[in-house]
């Protein structure tokens, strides 16, 4: 079988359409022409109706419409601020030493900000936060204040594809400006959707804020409520308006988040200065109790505001409570303008969120946005759903629900791959396919001696697995000691493991969103990855008319396989279902 032929099979629906549009055409034209040689024939007689027209209008031919202009698509609620996106370009990069201001204005980056990247490898920027460092770290000390009431900074979007430096892009503005700090307060909320990205942020503000004395805490459910309210409370007795904090900044995942903010006395976010959002899209599509809600909430002064101990009491004692500015409740006179949080959301996403009541959910203040992409500066652009990473090859391969194991196999062996990740379905199907492997490697192994590539280790990743056994896995894959992890989508949003050089949905993505953070696995920080999907014969309808619809179809290669390639690992893949067949059939 060549698998480069197999897929031919359907036509886009738009070609049936465009056929059976000049089909109908032609059929009313010998209608036409079959009525009018019939009154050639036909005697001569008096009509009593009038004559039919010579010939029927003609319908014109259809044509591909053109792009919807900026007025339409606002029109069509898309958020004005997004229309208005700066447009980045990918390949964009910036040498630390480059990043100057002039005298006057404080620099982007601190000298210490400066020496530490470089001591973590970092000697420039990449596109996403060659941007958004000069924008979240401005030029006037006042704009970097940790409370402006009356002048609240702006909300950030930004979309960047997946590997392109997002985390960076917000970890290091959070720490330049956070470390101008007098006392501990939490001053950084990151809400992730996983705990295994909770930990890997962490560690990127661990590395990143070394020896600048703030203090990070997590919130993910993997401890003890009460243990984790002893990490993040100091005082739990006394009533605080001012709340009490252990840490500046705070990297969660929304449920525990939503429990702190229920369940632990003085856990306050008034003194939030950032609110970050990221893998927005996914965090946004969740509801978790209306956590989004409950946070907007909680970073709003309440309507009844406390009088702090030095005004009640009218004595001069500082009072211990430190409530945020907007907090504060002050007699009102004419010339009050009125006081705002000083949080600002930063949301995050490598898929652009464009569902205008997500964005209005957000209570976005003059929200900027930022996307990473290629392409026309018009703005129109914006509106494609996808970014990708320009050093991503894409490729596909439509077969047989029989024949896909095997493809599976013979890929890996033809091409010598090592650090691959490999998309199933479901936990259960992770476990059968590295059994499977196990035997075929086995058969093959004993056919011949030196194994003939395929020495390959493979490992499956699931659900199935306790936190800690999955923890204890991604590190051997992190030091290559397992070559190719078999997963399911668990470990597809942003956890970053840059060696990956190949990702393989073996199971075909169900949607759009899901193909883009499976293949962004592999191409990150600039590196060359390689992303193979396998569909089956009965699935390859949707998947093209998904990637069609994303305007992606015509990114995708087909995958080279012939019979013959086939034709050597057919008997040990034979030996390989027996044996699995046996395994499954005895448990
Ligand atoms: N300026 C830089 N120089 C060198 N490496 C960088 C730089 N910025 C980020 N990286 C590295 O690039 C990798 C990918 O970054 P990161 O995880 O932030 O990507 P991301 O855009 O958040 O991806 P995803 O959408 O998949 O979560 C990380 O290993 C990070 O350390």
């Amino acid at each position: 079988m060549d698998v480069e032929d197999v897929d031919e099979e359907e036509q886009p629906v738009v070609e049936t359409e465009k056929e059976a549009r000049p089909k109908k055409k032609r059929k009313l034209d010998e209608d036409s022409t079959s009525s009018e040689d019939e009154r050639e024939e036909s005697p001569k007689l008096p009509s009593r109706s009038p004559p039919p027209p010579a010939t029927l209008p003609s319908f014109p031919l259809p044509v591909a419409p053109k792009a919807p202009s900026k007025a339409t698509l606002a029109l069509q609620g898309l958020d004005k601020a997004l229309l208005s996106a700066e447009l980045i370009d990918p390949s964009l990069t910036l040498s630390l030493d480059a990043l100057e201001r002039p005298p006057n204005e404080v620099p982007i980056l601190s000298e210490k900000m400066k020496k530490r990247l470089t001591e973590l490898g970092i000697s420039e920027l990449f596109a996403v936060q060659t941007a958004l460092l000069p924008f979240l770290l401005p030029p006037q000390k006042r704009h970097r204040a940790l409370y402006m009431p009356y002048d609240p900074p702006r909300d950030v979007c930004a979309s960047a594809p997946t590997g392109s430096g997002k985390t960076l892009a917000y970890v290091v503005p959070i720490v330049e400006i956070l470390s101008a700090r007098i006392a501990t307060r939490l001053r950084a909320l990151i809400v992730l959707p996983t705990r295994d990205l909770v930990m890997q942020v962490q560690e990127t503000f661990e590395a990143v804020s070394k020896g600048r004395g703030l203090k990070i805490g997590v919130a993910t459910g993997q401890h003890s409520f009460a243990h984790e309210q002893g990490q993040l409370v100091a005082d739990q007795v006394t009533k605080l308006h001012g709340g009490s904090s252990k840490v500046d900044i705070l990297i969660c995942t929304p449920g525990r988040l939503i429990d702190h903010l229920n369940g632990t006395p003085n856990f306050s976010l008034q003194h939030l200065r950032f609110l970050v959002v990221d893998e927005a899209d996914r965090l946004l599509a969740q509801s978790f109790q209306d956590w989004l809600s409950q946070v907007l909430t909680a970073i709003r002064p309440p309507t009844t505001k406390p009088i702090p101990d030095s005004l009640s009491s009218l004595t001069l004692a500082p009072y211990h409570d430190a409530l945020a500015p907007s907090w504060i409740a002050s007699i009102p006179t004419d010339f009050d303008d009125k006081q705002e949080p000083s949080c600002q959301k930063l949301l995050f996403s490598a898929t652009l969120t464009r569902d205008p009541s997500k964005i209005a959910a957000l209570g976005l203040r003059d929200p900027k946005y930022f996307v990473v992409q290629g392409g026309d500066s018009d703005g129109v652009h914006v509106t494609e759903k996808f970014t990708m990473p320009p050093t991503l090859k894409e490729h596909m391969a439509v077969c047989s629900t029989v024949q896909k194991p095997v493809i599976l196999f013979q890929l890996l062996q033809a091409h010598n791959v090592r650090n691959a990740l490999v998309f199933t379905k479901s936990a259960e199907s992770t476990t059968r396919l590295v059994r499977l492997f196990e035997f075929f490697k086995a058969s093959f192994c004993a056919a011949d001696g030196n194994a003939g590539g395929m020495s390959v280790t493979m490992q499956a990743y699931s659900s199935d697995l306790s936190a800690s056994e999955r923890r204890a896995i991604l590190e051997k894959f992190k030091t290559k000691e397992i070559d190719i992890l078999v997963c399911s989508d668990l470990i597809s949003r942003g956890i970053d493991i840059t060696h990956v050089s190949h990702v393989v949905s073996y199971d075909a993505p169900i949607d759009m969103r899901k193909y883009v953070h499976r293949v962004g696995r592999t191409a990150r920080a600039g590196r060359e990855g390689d992303a193979w999907t396998l569909i089956e014969d009965q699935e390859a309808r949707h998947f093209k008319m998904m990637m069609r619809e994303a305007d992606h179809l015509n990114k995708l290669a087909k995958l080279k396989i012939t019979e013959a390639d086939l034709q050597p690992l057919l008997p040990h893949y034979e030996n390989a279902l027996r044996k699995l067949k046996e395994l499954y059939g005895r448990s």
